[in-house]
């Protein structure tokens, strides 16, 4: 599978590890990141835990899905290009609203959202052009047993197959990185290996 390499030069904001959970940014801009991947690789779990890390406002692309859209995937129906287009609208205005560019408050933020096909991230972009991809990559059974052990959420694991098939891993063209999950690694060690692939520029 293509891994994606982030060039140095492409999150610019230094980033000073110093005991983790302190990780502090020195100058602006903010970072802008969007968690990525499919149903249950933990883009909430992680993505709050690194913004927190980031010292920057985590937000859930879920609760921006229309009614519509969260109904259906209750009733464990996958959403098509033409339902995930308008969340994808508002998944880009909120990064840009926190981007340091003009029209931007600067606050940075990290945003869990799927964004699944290269077409969505492109449509993100489009609207965030500054905004870096995390992308979040397990095999099919860490993260089958992962959603068969979450409760009360309105996501069935039925439909990981349906994610895993209309996923287009992040490419090595792509601005992000690519981060392998290990299972059995806690989220504080997960947030501790993206701080530094993010400081390296390279896959973690
Ligand atoms: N590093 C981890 N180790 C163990 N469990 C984890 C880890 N990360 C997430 N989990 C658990 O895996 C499940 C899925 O995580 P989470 O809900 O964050 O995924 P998600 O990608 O946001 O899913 P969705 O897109 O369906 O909302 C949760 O029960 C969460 O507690
Ligand atoms: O693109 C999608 O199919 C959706 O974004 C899903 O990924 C859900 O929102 C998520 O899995 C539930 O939390």
């Amino acid at each position: 599978m293509a891994r994606a390499v982030l060039p140095l030069p492409v999150l610019p904001w230094p980033v000073l590890p110093s005991a983790y959970g302190g990780v502090v940014s020195s100058t602006s801009p903010q970072p802008l990141l969007v968690v990525m991947g499919v149903s249950g690789s933990g883009k909430s779990t992680v993505g709050a835990a690194l913004a927190a890390a980031l010292d920057v406002p985590f937000q859930d692309a879920d609760p921006l899905h229309p009614a519509s859209n969260v109904a259906k995937m209750a009733a464990g129906i996958a959403l098509t290009d033409d339902d995930r287009m308008p969340w994808l609208a508002l998944v880009g205005a909120e990064l840009s609203a926190a981007a340091a560019s003009p029209g931007g408050s600067g606050t940075g933020l990290v945003m869990a959202c799927s964004a699944l096909k290269r077409a969505y991230r492109e449509a993100i972009l489009a609207a965030a052009p500054t905004a870096r991809f995390i992308y979040l990559e397990g095999s099919r059974e860490l993260i089958e047993s992962r959603l068969e052990n979450r409760h009360g959420h309105f996501m069935p694991s039925s439909l990981l197959g349906s994610q895993l098939a209309t996923l287009e891993p992040l490419e090595s063209d792509e601005p992000g990185i690519t981060v392998e999950l290990r299972a059995g690694e806690p989220p504080v060690e997960l947030v501790a290996r993206i701080v530094s692939g993010i400081t390296a520029g390279d896959a973690v």
